[in-house]
């Protein structure tokens, strides 16, 4: 496998990657380069600069993940990648620091002075009364979007005696109040406050959210800082509120489009602070946001759910905790649903029995779909598209929660409905192994690993025997054998476990056997 790391990622979690694939480092890549080379790799980590289009994605042909070394997905068009089954990653705290940390820096550098005051002073100028500048204490700071940083921010305002006012439609008043702020509308922080910080990702909403006619609105003297992305404060805007007057000053880390250039209309203003995309750029954070997205990278390309895909349904650390012991097991439960299906799945019902049902088990249902596709499938499915593929062949997948259970912990069903027939298989846990426990009514004990061959059967002498000879002539090892029974009285499900391959005509034979009411390859390397 091959990984391309682009854009200067620290070299901490290239470290960690090299010991596994493949890996090329361009830490200056241009688009016709990268529409070039990408079908080469299977896996891609960007910072910012690199923009991953529909059009690399498209010529991706080997891509199996992007993992974006930071927080922001805006430069990689996550719909084109969805579609395509390819993982998208990000780091979503590991620069938080850093970025809060350089909004302080910022709102203490345009209140101060400081960088008009340390480039005259280096020309041999001593200007005290020019550079005057305003406290942060006793001043009202308002936090739109009070996610990781604007909260980091807010804390850290909090330490200055600033009092803080936030917006966020998305955070309830529990939050608001455990950590210290107060909640108000747009129109409150944007009237009452003396600071204002931008936190929230760009997108319909908060693109323009700030224009001229709210800085109109604001409190005389106020000062706005935007360390989140370009465009949330409309640039042109910006110059000109603080030419006029309006705005007393900005201090500016994110534009509309970067790199920028001597003639963007931020630059050379006086009051406005700027520097280039700067907010994740420490040692740190770097190291952080490599080794996050390398441990994704890792994870994804061995086939695991990674927690941090933005084009899934997020999953919290504690509930990938207690579901990740059961996803390859659903995986196979469902790859053997649907080796057993005599025609195309139409339903699929994922029942889930015991603890478990206290956890969001949505990934577990996307494992039994991913196991039920692979085999059938001449793409890769993943967690990413597996939703997306049932979808498309119609198959209706629901999820059923069941608190009882009996014999076990925790019981996992998949029931598909084949050609108006019910198909069943139960599998569980004992301790961390994955046992199918129950194969429509038939109760077993199997290890889903390897081959099995299913064959139900009529309980009488022979019929075993029979088979396990004819395996045995063409060469086939038998390692382990199960017979399941039911209460219908007289019939069984024979399950070995097999070594090889079943030749095509020696199924048929086996199919056509006296006593054999039918037989299933189930071929767990291929789920
Ligand atoms: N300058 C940098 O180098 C740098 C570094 C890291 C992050 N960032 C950017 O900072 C931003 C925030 O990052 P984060 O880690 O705090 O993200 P986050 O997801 O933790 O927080 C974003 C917050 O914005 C809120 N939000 C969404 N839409 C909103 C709206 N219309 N109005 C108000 N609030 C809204 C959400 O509810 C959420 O609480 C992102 O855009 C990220 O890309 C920049
Ligand atoms: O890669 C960077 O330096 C910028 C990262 C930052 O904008 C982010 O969204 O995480």
């Amino acid at each position: 496998m091959k990984v391309l790391a682009a854009d200067g990622i620290s070299p901490k979690g290239i470290e960690l990657l090299k010991k596994e694939f493949e890996v090329d480092v361009k830490d200056k890549i241009s688009a016709e380069e990268l529409l070039e080379i990408i079908p080469e790799y299977d896996a891609l980590m960007v910072r910012s600069a690199s923009k991953v289009t529909a059009e690399v994605i498209e010529r991706a042909k080997n891509l199996k993940i992007i993992g974006r070394a930071g927080v922001g997905v805006d430069n990689i068009d996550i719909p084109a990648a969805t579609a395509k089954g390819i993982i998208v990653i990000n780091s979503p705290g590991g620069n938080t620091i850093a970025a809060t940390e350089h909004t302080m820096a910022m709102m203490l550098a345009m209140s101060r002075n400081i960088p008009i005051a340390n480039e005259t002073m280096q020309k041999g100028e001593w200007n005290r009364k020019q550079y005057v500048g305003v406290e942060l204490r006793g001043k009202t700071l308002g936090v739109i979007g009070m996610g990781r940083i604007g909260a980091g921010v807010a804390k850290r305002a909090m330490a200055f005696d600033m009092d803080v006012i936030a917006y966020d439609p998305y955070i309830n008043e529990e939050r608001a109040k455990s950590l210290g702020v107060t909640i108000g509308t747009f129109e409150d922080v944007i009237t009452k406050s003396d600071f204002i910080t931008v936190h929230m990702p760009l997108t319909p909403d908060t693109k323009g959210m700030i224009g001229m006619e709210q800085m109109k609105k604001m409190k005389k003297g106020v000062r706005l800082v935007n360390c989140a992305r370009g465009g949330i404060i409309v640039e042109e805007d910006l110059a000109e509120a603080v030419k006029q007057g309006i705005v007393a000053g900005a201090a500016i880390d994110v534009y509309t489009s970067e790199p920028v250039g001597p003639d963007h209309p931020l630059v050379g203003v006086p009051g406005i602070v700027l520097t280039p995309h700067l907010g994740a750029s420490t040692v740190e954070a770097q190291i952080g946001v490599s080794l996050d997205v390398s441990e994704g990278i890792l994870a994804a390309l061995k086939g695991e759910p990674v927690a941090t895909a933005v084009n899934m349904a997020p999953v919290s650390p504690q509930v990938m905790k207690v579901i990740s012991p059961y996803l390859t097991l659903a995986e196979r439960l469902g790859g053997t649903v649907v080796s057993l299906a005599d025609g195309p799945v139409e339903k699929v019902e994922v029942v889930y029995n015991g603890e478990i049902t206290e956890v969001n088990t949505g990934l577990l249902t996307t494992a039994v779909v991913k196991g039920m596709l692979n085999p059938i499938m001449e793409n890769e499915v993943n967690y990413v598209n597996a939703p997306g593929l049932a979808k498309e062949r119609g198959i209706k997948v629901t999820e059923v929660k069941e608190k009882e259970v009996e014999d076990f912990t925790n019981l996992i069903t998949v029931k598909a409905q084949v050609a108006g027939k019910e198909l069943s298989v139960e599998g569980t846990l004992f301790g961390s192994e994955g046992r199918i426990v129950r194969i429509n009514k038939f109760r077993v004990d199997v290890d889903p690993h390897a081959r099995i061959l299913v064959c139900p059967h009529i309980n009488r002498p022979g019929v075993i025997g029979t088979i396990g000879s004819l395996l045995g002539n063409n060469g086939i090892n038998i390692s382990a054998m199960q017979v399941g029974k039911t209460e219908v009285e007289g019939t069984s499900l024979m399950v070995l476990t097999i070594d090889n391959d079943i030749p095509a005509a020696v199924m048929e034979v086996i199919k056509g056997m006296d006593g054999i009411s039918d037989a299933r390859l189930v071929n767990f390397y291929t789920i």
